[in-house]
């Protein structure tokens, strides 16, 4: 090959490579992406022009300046490789033939110059697709490669959305070529942003990674079911920018430490809000907004609740003393429901995660889907508990403002039974718990530190959640009587062995009624949604209906069972009035003045 770049560098009148414009021809021609950094009349252009004279294909090169490209056209020109520029200026003509020669199996066009703006509209983008899945696109240099980073003294917006590029064509080698980027410049400049989607079992990852792969995304999959060999592939070429997207499971997680991942997708519920901070922590880790995308539905739900009640049947049937193992599997569900909760619940999602670990939350969120859109959030919740669990699925992610449907498939038991088989035996999961005892190793560390405050309101307010999902869930909670007796046996079931409380007598705290309080509000509040009812209004009747639940010498499980009932009570309040009951009166209840 080197004989043919020598000979080749001579038919264009030079003798010998300058630089390391060996070096990034060689790199081009080896279908790899590289930053050329050289001083300003260091011959860059000879980097990209070269690989497409010798692979007799096209470069496609992105320039800034119109008279710039029409200068560079002409010198290229002159050495007898055929150029062209394609940009505004050109007229309706002009364009229409250079479409057309793009098309021609038998083009000799070697360079076209466009500007960052052209290279992203859809006319030009058509037939460089064409071009590309033919195989004639020998690479896509980016000249004034500065020009991407804010950091830049050039920035220019445009050029940010070059990240197309890979998404595009996807293996094309991209060269990117500057004489001014400050070490921050060239590190924006080969951070292509990247995407890791995580999910539940190996055979979605490969699923995911194919479906991607199909629709022009560049992506792979890793999980433990891969050799070894495999997986250092898949991260060597995903950490080198060469695959935008991985599609893993929880394998993919610890010690993965790239800056640019801005989106980290959660196909499936992680089984702890300590593994869903584990994975969402992948992304964002050069402090620039990155997000976090968890897809929730009822049919997840169930199945991961379906698995991990399996999991507490096998665990019994190994014998495991009947005591510990029932807390560790109760344990495994409550923390499973907390992620639940974190998907239901109707407040800011940072300052949930934030409490679960301890912390508080120090300047107001403006992130999250919550506090961009709480109508929306609430309407979404809703017809998600309208609607109930689904048999096929099909699910939108969103991609760069593009969308693409990940997957869809079938959920029957036979599929549940795989799911069992490899979540239990594979070390993806050994991997999960590994990740999640770590996270609440150092929350509860953090926890210890900050003493009691805010944390424990948080986990009062789990709590009652957690009471009064159980409330709702179990039939016997129709008859209060028998509500009462459920919680009594919830009650106990948490309750630490050594300082067991003797049931019916144990106090209920300020931190507990503040937390009922706002149980009872946010069930009042996803019940007045689109009633025109305001918040101030609800705050009070909340405190009113709270009072009522605490009576006079209310204990903990008679709390806990009115404030359940209450809560129910609270969400059908949309319906009271179809059923000839006056909802007006918890509304009227409290005046705005004792909020
Ligand atoms: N290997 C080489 N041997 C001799 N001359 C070369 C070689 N490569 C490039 N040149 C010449 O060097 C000059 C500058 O090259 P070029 O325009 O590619 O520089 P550049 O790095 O793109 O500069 P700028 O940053 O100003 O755009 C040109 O006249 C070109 O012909």
């Amino acid at each position: 090959m080197y004989e043919r770049l020598h000979a080749c560098l001579k038919g264009l009148g030079f003798n010998d490579f300058r630089g390391k414009q060996k070096e990034a021809i060689t790199a081009a021609l080896q279908g790899n992406d590289c930053l050329v950094l050289m001083p300003t009349g260091g011959g860059k252009s000879l980097c990209y022009a070269l690989p497409a004279v010798i692979t007799e294909k096209l470069a496609v090169v992105v320039s800034p300046l119109i008279a710039l490209m029409q200068d560079q056209v002409s010198n290229f020109n002159r050495r007898g490789i055929n150029s062209d520029y394609f940009c505004s200026t050109r007229t309706e003509k002009e364009r229409a033939a250079i479409m057309r020669g793009l098309q021609t199996a038998t083009s000799d066009l070697r360079l076209l110059f466009v500007t960052p703006e052209t290279f992203s509209s859809e006319q030009l983008l058509e037939h460089l697709r064409g071009v590309y899945t033919a195989g004639r696109l020998a690479l896509v240099a980016i000249d004034e490669a500065h020009c991407i980073s804010s950091w830049g003294h050039d920035f220019r917006p445009a050029y940010r959305r070059l990240s197309s590029i890979r998404r595009e064509l996807p293996r094309v080698p991209i060269m990117a070529l500057t004489a001014t980027a400050t070490k921050q410049v060239q590190d924006d400049i080969v951070q292509i942003p990247c995407c890791i989607v995580y999910t539940l079992k190996r055979e979605t990852a490969d699923e995911v990674a194919n479906c991607l792969n199909a629709k022009g995304v560049c992506a792979a999959a890793y999980h433990a079911g891969l050799r070894d060999a495999d997986r250092s592939r898949v991260l060597e070429r995903w950490s080198s920018g060469q695959i935008p997207v991985v599609a893993a499971t929880i394998a993919f997680g610890m010690g993965i430490d790239r800056a640019c991942v801005r989106l980290v997708a959660h196909l499936n519920l992680p089984k702890t809000l300590e593994g869903l901070y584990q994975e969402s922590g992948r992304a964002g880790r050069d402090g620039l907004p990155s997000r976090s995308v968890l897809f929730y539905d009822v049919d997840d739900r169930e199945r991961m609740d379906w698995i991990l009640s399996k999991e507490q049947g096998r665990k019994r049937k190994k014998g495991a003393s009947s005591a510990c193992g029932d807390a560790a599997v109760d344990r495994g569900q409550q923390a499973f429901y907390r992620v639940v909760n974190y998907c239901v619940a109707e407040q800011c999602r940072r300052t949930m995660l934030l409490a679960h670990f301890g912390e508080r939350l120090s300047v107001p969120c403006s992130g999250c889907d919550w506090c961009l859109d709480r109508k929306k959030v609430s309407q979404q919740l809703s017809q998600l508990a309208l609607e109930g669990p689904k048999k096929v699925r099909e699910r939108e992610l969103s991609f760069g403002g593009r969308g693409f449907v990940a997957y869809g498939h079938n959920q029957d038991n036979s599929d549940d039974n795989n799911e069992i088989e490899s979540v239990k035996g594979d070390s993806d999961d050994e991997d999960a718990m590994l990740a999640a005892a770590e996270a609440t190793r150092k929350a509860a560390k953090r926890s210890q530190a900050a003493g009691p405050g805010p944390s424990s309101q948080a986990a009062m307010f789990r709590e009652l959640e957690s009471a009064e999902q159980r409330y709702n869930n179990s039939k016997e909670a129709t008859a209060g009587h028998k509500g009462e007796l459920l919680l009594r046996k919830l009650e106990s079931k948490q309750a630490a062995p050594a300082a067991k409380p003797v049931l019916g007598t144990a106090p209920v705290s300020d931190t507990m009624r503040e937390a009922g309080a706002l149980r009872i509000l946010e069930a009042l509040r996803r019940s007045a949604a689109g009633q025109g009812m305001e918040d101030v209004h609800l705050a009070a009747a909340a405190r009113v209906m709270e009072q009522g639940c605490y009576g006079s010498s209310a204990s903990k499980p008679v709390y806990l069972s009115k404030l359940a009932h209450c809560s129910t009570e609270a969400k059908s309040i949309g319906t009271w009035g179809r059923e000839g009951r006056s909802g007006q009166a918890w509304y009227d209840a409290g005046s705005p003045s004792h909020h």
